[in-house]
């Protein structure tokens, strides 16, 4: 599904961030990346997105070289992947729910064809009741699982979550893993950025250990 072969990656003219990493991600797989801050975490993850272009080495994203592809070609392999950003990017001016429904507004879809499909995502998330309120009054948790619902509204094949436990209490933690794993069960890839050791603790899943700008995986 995703296919990294010596990849290097650089901001500017800094010394590399991301050295010869090799990996591949099978299909419907589960995974936890993790490392200490400033390992590259985050870099990886862009790159997996196709926000970023690597300095060198070979990217495959669903069997296609990304080096080969133009701009359009590029956004449409994006939409296939959905991606929970470290810190939310929702909009203030637009509820829960409207929130959740963009990527779908964008790609030209009626609210009447989405309507039902987002509310029961929220209720799945368990925003059901905070469909109607703006991002500024909402909780950390529910700030997370609102871009949680967003970031899955597309049904993805792949989902890129960074830190996407980062903002909330062991509890909530816990259940936002058990959504991740039943995401998992239904199809969806899954590559979770995360330090929190006890949260990887709780599942058997591979983790991908980032150090430095080295990659090391443990099956
Ligand atoms: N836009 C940027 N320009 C220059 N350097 C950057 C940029 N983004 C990240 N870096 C540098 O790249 C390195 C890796 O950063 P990255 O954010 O990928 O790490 P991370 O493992 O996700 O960290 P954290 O766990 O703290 O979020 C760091 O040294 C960081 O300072």
């Amino acid at each position: 599904m995703i296919r990294f072969e010596n990849v290097g990656l650089r901001y500017g003219m800094g010394q590399e961030v991301l050295r010869d990493v090799s990996f591949h991600i099978p299909q419907n797989s589960f995974q936890f990346l993790s490392g200490p801050s400033g390992a590259g975490k985050t870099s990886l993850l862009k790159l997996m997105f196709l926000s970023l272009k690597p300095n060198r080495g070979l990217i495959k994203i669903f069997g296609r070289d990304t080096a080969r592809l133009d701009h359009d070609e590029l956004a449409k392999l994006r939409r296939q992947i959905g991606f929970v950003f470290q810190e939310f990017r929702l909009l203030n001016h637009l509820t829960t729910f409207e929130n959740v429904a963009l990527p779908l507004r964008v790609k030209g879809m009626s609210e009447s064809a989405y309507r039902t499909d987002v509310a029961e995502l929220l209720e799945w998330v368990g925003l059901g009741h905070r469909m109607h309120v703006y991002p500024p009054v909402m909780s950390g948790g529910e700030k997370q699982r609102a871009a949680i619902a967003r970031a899955l509204i597309s049904r993805p094949k792949l989902l890129l979550a960074d830190e996407p436990t980062g903002n909330v209490d062991p509890i909530l933690a816990r259940r936002l893993l058990r959504l991740f794993v039943e995401l998992h069960r239904s199809g969806t890839s899954i590559v979770i950025a995360t330090h929190d050791t006890s949260l990887m603790d709780q599942i058997e899943a591979r983790r991908i250990v980032l150090n430095d700008g080295t990659l090391y995986i443990y099956d």
